[in-house]
């Protein structure tokens, strides 16, 4: 145990050299976190990338002594196909990735520029399953000599099947580590001002380009199994949320602005009303003209371009539907980067 005599003799020599104790670099290293995709639309890395994904128990709670033979018994040796061929719709051909990997990278490539005037920051970006992996990129950061992390789950309304997963993710990574970076973790935003406002200015602007008006703009989230939310998930409060501000800063009414939860998985409910049957319920009460809009998705991917833009698109124009418009998602617009840079700059306060 040092003794007070001790400290007194230090004290000294730090001044007279003025050298730091400790070599603090102080260079902060950001990282936007998504979700994942596949590397590939073949059956081996589309089962890789389920596999991962469908076995953390975030995203499914049951018993693993249930539901692996499920898992690997059915599940994966039937989706990866399925999905598979669903994401070589989608599948960016020139980079020869997803768009979900594209977007990704590209909102990180833009964000770097835009934080130019901070010269200890660094942005770097992984996902929580597949690749880059939150592990590799979390090492590369600490490696460049980042002592401070700031994780950006891409998420704009909190789920424990999402944003607490991303993080755990990142700690797993530290939990390696001997000397493990600070860390903090862009909070959900989910009624951010400018979250709010980038959406309503994205969607008057692609409004603007249609030849027609919608009578009705559907948000539509990523929907969660019924029992997480019981269980105290506040991801649907979160949802509402949005599109309550998002209707208020449009000025439109509860029938013009509505919300609904998309892309179901298993048999369990899930957060209702429906995306596929509310259109069709729309449609089939008369209303010829919609728009889909999907906030809760930071970047187009399979659930916006594929199941939206085309499962739920077909389904509105085959049950009456005249007029449907999928309103791309922020993506590295000028309004997302607004978004991301605005957030990052706030939870860098006192760092960078
Ligand atoms: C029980 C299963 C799932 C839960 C819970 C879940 C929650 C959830 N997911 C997103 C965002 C995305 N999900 C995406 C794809 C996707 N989601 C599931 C299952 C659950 N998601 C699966 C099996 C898949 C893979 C595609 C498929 O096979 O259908 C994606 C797109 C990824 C891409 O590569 O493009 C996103 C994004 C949220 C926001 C959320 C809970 C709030
Ligand atoms: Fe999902
Ligand atoms: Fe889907």
């Amino acid at each position: 145990m040092p003794s007070a005599r001790t400290a007194v003799a230090e004290a000294p020599k730090k001044a007279a050299s003025d050298a730091p104790l400790a070599s603090a670099k102080d260079k902060v290293g950001i990282m936007l976190l998504n979700l994942g995709t596949p590397d590939g639309t073949d059956y081996w890395p589309m089962w890789r990338y389920l596999r991962e994904f469908l076995s953390d128990p975030r995203i499914i709670e049951l018993n693993k002594a249930i539901w692996y033979p499920i898992l690997y018994g059915l599940v994966l040796t039937t989706r990866p196909q399925k999905s598979g061929a669903n994401y070589a719709r989608i599948w960016n051909r020139e980079k020869n990735e997803s768009p979900l990997h594209t977007f990704t990278r590209a909102q990180a490539e833009k964000l770097a520029p835009a934080l130019a005037d901070l010269p200890n920051v660094t942005v770097d970006w992984a996902m929580r399953y597949g690749n880059p992996s939150t592990g590799s990129v979390a090492e590369r950061l600490v490696a460049q000599g980042c002592d401070r992390l700031l994780a950006f789950p891409l998420y704009p309304q909190y789920s424990a099947t999402t944003t607490a997963t991303a993080n755990d993710q990142l700690f797993r990574a530290l939990a390696k580590m001997r000397r493990a970076p600070a860390v903090r973790s862009v909070p959900p935003y989910y009624a951010e001002p400018v979250y709010i406002e980038a959406l309503a200015a994205s969607i008057e602007k692609h409004l603007a380009t249609l030849d027609f008006e919608p009578e009705v703009v559907i948000t539509s989230y990523h929907g969660i199994p019924k029992p997480y939310s019981d269980k105290g998930d506040p991801y649907h409060a979160h949802c509402l949320e949005t599109t309550r501000l998002l209707r208020e800063k449009l000025g439109w009414d509860e029938k013009k602005m509505i919300a609904t939860f998309q892309s179901r998985f298993g048999a369990q409910e899930w957060l209702q009303p429906y995306t596929d049957k509310t259109v069709e319920r729309l449609a089939k009460e008369g209303v010829k003209r919609i728009a889909i809009v999907n906030p809760g998705f930071s970047v187009d991917c399979i659930e916006t371009l594929d199941e939206i833009g085309r499962e739920v698109r077909d389904e509105f124009l085959h049950a009456g539907g005249e007029k449907f418009s999928h309103i791309p998602c922020l993506n590295d617009s000028p309004e997302g980067m607004t978004v991301i840079e605005t957030l990052v700059r706030r939870e860098l306060a006192g760092w960078a």
